[in-house]
């Protein structure tokens, strides 16, 4: 469950009065989600949801809720931040920061069609193209340091056979982070399936902003195929990759460089999951209730990529 702060009807009917959305008709706590504190907010002007951030602080919130509020206005099907009176985004309950989006319509999908996929993929263009004017800076926290870091502390849980596995890829993934000829900008770097809602096969929703930050647009294209076009025994489905995908280049046409980098960012976007939920399983955080993510899915991903850059090569158009 993901309602680590108990909020009371009467408490944000108060709160509200720092908004101009009416007062409180339906207060809802959502069971999903692991990082923060989310309900179902319905007031007499419409639908929202309100976030108590567990761990993001009030100097950090506002390069996310910008960014949202930019994207929303460029068309990108994102919560938009409502504005309170005093003129930000950010406020506060039970002394954590809290804010107020728009509620997206629809629901999401686990069993995603080559339609879902590239609806997927070209929203992910879209996206790019809409973050281009939104410069503030914003480095990726899961960069480079991040990987050595991490596979330094997971390394001594593995299997020598993994631990080897792991040592190689960090070493493809590092030479990988070093090109420079590659393009970016605004990344979400975590669209995998529980963040995007579809009604039928229209999307209708992009959640989840708190891993996005400035970094190479083929890497985010890399983590979206990992996670909408592989297999529960993490292989890629080339149909599912191929509609993605080239809905993506419609919008964006992918570089030379990109095309040369794309194998080895695929490898390096299932590298950054497998570590992650290795540190997640190895390392919770006190007090946090388990919900760690199987490793060994991006584990099976990595070793598929490994044995097959041909496939992955052929899967741009
Ligand atoms: N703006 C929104 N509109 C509609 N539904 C939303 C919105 N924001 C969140 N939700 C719903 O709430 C659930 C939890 O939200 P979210 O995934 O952002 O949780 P979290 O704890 O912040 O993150 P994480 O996915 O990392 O655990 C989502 O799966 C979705 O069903
Ligand atoms: N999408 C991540 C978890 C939340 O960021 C994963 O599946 O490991």
């Amino acid at each position: 469950m993901s309602v680590f702060t108990t909020l009371e009807f009467a408490e944000v009917d108060a709160w509200l009065k720092g908004y101009t959305i009416g007062h409180l008709t339906r207060l809802e706590g959502i069971a999903s989600g692991i990082e923060n504190t989310n309900y179902f907010v319905t007031t007499s002007h419409g639908e929202y949801v309100l976030t108590v951030f567990e761990k993001l602080t009030a100097n950090e919130l506002p390069w996310y809720l910008e960014l949202m509020a930019h994207l929303a206005g460029r068309g990108i099907p994102c919560p938009n931040p409502v504005g309170r009176l005093d003129d930000g985004y950010l406020g506060e309950l039970k002394g954590k920061p809290a804010s107020l989006v728009t509620r997206l319509r629809g629901r999401s999908i686990t069993q995603p069609t080559t339609t879902a996929c590239a609806e997927v993929g070209e929203l992910l263009a879209d996206m790019h193209q809409a973050g281009k004017s939104y410069t503030k800076p914003m480095a990726n926290p899961r960069g480079a340091a991040w990987f050595a870091g991490t596979a330094e502390r997971v390394r001594p849980m593995l299997s020598a056979d993994n631990a080897a596995l792991l040592v190689e890829e960090l070493g493809f993934a590092q030479a990988a982070f070093k090109l420079t000829d590659l393009p970016g900008g605004v990344v979400h770097v975590d669209l995998f399936r529980d963040n995007v809602l579809f009604e039928g096969e229209r999307l209708s929703g992009v959640i989840d902003f708190y891993f996005a930050c400035q970094d190479r647009w083929l890497y985010d294209l890399a983590i979206t195929v990992n996670d909408w076009c592989v297999t529960e025994a993490g292989e890629l489905d080339p149909a599912r990759a191929q509609a993605l995908v080239a809905a993506y280049h419609k919008v964006r046409p992918l570089t030379a460089a990109e095309r040369a980098a794309w194998v080895a960012m695929l490898r390096a976007g299932a590298l950054r999951f497998w570590l992650s939920r290795l540190y997640d399983l190895h390392f919770p955080r006190p007090g946090e209730l388990t919900h760690a993510k199987d490793p060994t899915h991006f584990e099976r991903i990595v070793r598929h990529h490994r044995a097959q850059p041909e496939l992955l090569q052929g899967l741009l158009p």
